[in-house]
């Protein structure tokens, strides 16, 4: 028995640990089938009702959530979201949780989690390399938009989810792998697909309990059709710059492109270096740029407030007329940055993000602590909603944070791409999104080039399209229009 005590002592302190924990949401037998179930379709009610208790009643600001095989704990407002967020990866890991809320293993590859190279691919070359390529960028906005709404010259209806997926998806691989394979349409279908499939099988496998995960993932993902329909796209321009590499004896060969490719050839090593290794990180980092809904969130609110269209239209004419269309003119585009800002502040963030993976017990600094095992994340939605954050909360104010910047000592605060304590759509700290960068500069350029050249409206009496929960995430409408026209003088 000896060999059992410290075991049951350890099981003892982990249990009493939880139990401090309040649960929101269904308790005692079978919690864990009823949650997921309700957690699926009623994530929303569940983290709102616990996020206003863990202010107002909750002595320690956490609650947990009974899922299928595992708790999850909701931290909430400032100070324990930095405490999670400064969090070392040995204690409270994002990799781990990554590949459980994303079932990696089954929807992409253990590799990209194993090995995560890629990620210092996008938050050093990629980022450095947005000026020198915006002009590339700029022009597949223009060609994407042109091609998908040619200007009407009288309102036409949009469907506005499906066409910024397509436009997103077309300028961001201008940027990633250049022409022509950034409008091929096989190449683009596949992308575009595989990002929100990612998402859905690994939202359905987390329904499965863990014995029967391996079943449903096999069954549940279509990645290795993904795969080698990827491979089939990419496998030609891989092979080629490696044998240049060879024959030139260099990495540094002459006309190499300057695009994700040689970004990450220029980092991998050995079996990073094959064709499948490439081809998984590629997809990877699509889908970490190309699931993101936050353009078409923009183009609904700015269908709904026509009163931000004549000062946004002035800023962006006065600097382009200065700058040009480069990546200086976007960065000054001080109202634009604001509006974009507050549609994350407003419609992103979801309600379970920025999620670690508890490996040892760990104390917040507020005494709290939560137990190895768990899953802890912060209900971004409702922290974005909450009056201790902002005034007016569920007001959407385009120019509340150009506001704030012109105060006094605080003109560079304030941006979108500068995480901050109340502002934690690209999370925070060592893992906020280092695609942030390229994301600002891409989904600015996008709708400044709206701005300019069409005009739009809801037809709705400038009602946003009701959002859709799907879990925990928050999308925005799946089914809405908007409605577009050439730009007639005002
Ligand atoms: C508006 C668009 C985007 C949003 C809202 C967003 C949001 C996020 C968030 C919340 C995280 C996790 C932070 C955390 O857990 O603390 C993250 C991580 C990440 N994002 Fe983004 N992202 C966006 C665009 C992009 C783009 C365009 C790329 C690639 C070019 C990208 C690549 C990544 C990568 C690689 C990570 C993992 C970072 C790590 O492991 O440390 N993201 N993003």
């Amino acid at each position: 028995s000896w060999v059992l005590l410290p075991k049951f002592q350890a099981w003892r302190s982990h249990a009493a640990m939880l139990n401090a924990i309040p649960t929101v949401g269904p308790t005692g037998l079978l919690s864990g089938c009823i949650g997921t179930y309700r957690f699926f379709t009623n994530a929303r009610e569940i983290l709102q009702e616990g996020y206003e208790k863990a202010i107002l009643q909750y002595p320690n600001r956490i609650f947990k959530i009974a899922l299928m095989d595992r708790w999850v704990i909701i931290a909430t407002g400032r100070m324990l979201v930095q405490d999670l967020m400064k969090a070392p990866d040995n204690e409270l890991s994002m990799i781990d949780a990554a590949a459980e809320t994303l079932q990696v293993e089954y929807t992409l590859s253990k590799a990209v989690v194993v090995h995560p190279y890629h990620v210092s691919i996008v938050r050093t070359p990629m980022t450095r390399n947005i000026a020198t390529r915006f002009a590339e960028v700029r022009d597949e906005i223009v060609s994407a938009f042109t091609d998908h709404i040619p200007p009407p010259d009288d309102w036409v209806k949009v469907p506005a989810y499906k066409v910024s997926f397509q436009i997103v998806g077309r300028t961001v691989n201008r940027f990633f792998v250049g022409l022509p394979l950034c409008r091929n349409s096989d190449w683009l279908e596949l992308n575009t697909n595989f990002a929100v499939e990612v998402f859905i099988s690994a939202m359905i496998i987390n329904l499965f309990p863990a014995f029967l995960k391996p079943i449903a993932g096999r069954f549940l993902t279509r990645m290795p059709s993904s795969m080698k329909r990827a491979t089939q796209h990419l496998a030609p321009i891989i092979e080629e710059r490696l044998a240049k590499e060879y024959e030139y004896g260099t990495k540094d060969w002459p006309e190499k492109p300057n695009d994700l490719i040689s970004w990450l050839l220029d980092e991998a090593q050995d079996e990073q270096r094959t064709v499948s290794d490439l081809v998984t990180r590629i997809l990877a980092i699509e889908v970490a740029a190309i699931h993101t809904t936050a353009f078409c969130n923009a183009l609904y609110q700015l269908a709904a407030h026509p009163e931000v269209v004549a000062p946004l239209r002035e800023e962006i004419e006065a600097v382009v007329e200065e700058s040009g269309w480069t990546k200086e003119a976007v960065s000054k585009m001080r109202k634009l940055d604001s509006f974009l800002k507050e549609t994350l502040r407003f419609s992103g963030g979801g309600g379970l993000v920025n999620n670690r993976k508890v490996l040892k017990d760990f104390t917040f600094s507020d005494g709290t602590t939560v137990p190895a095992g768990v899953t802890i994340g912060v209900a971004a939605y409702m922290h974005h909603h909450d009056e201790a954050q902002y005034d007016n909360p569920y007001t959407f104010d385009a120019f509340r944070f150009y506001n704030m910047r012109n105060r006094e000592g605080e003109s560079i605060k304030h941006q979108t791409i500068s995480p901050a304590l109340d502002y934690i759509t690209f999370g925070n700290g060592r893992h906020a999104c280092p695609g942030r960068f390229f994301a600002v500069y891409e989904i600015k350029g996008l709708i400044a080039h709206i701005l300019m050249s069409y005009d739009v409206k809801l037809e709705n009496d400038g009602v946003v399209p009701p959002y859709e929960w799907h879990g925990p995430s928050m999308d925005p409408s799946s089914t809405g229009e908007v409605l577009f026209r050439k730009r007639r003088p005002s």
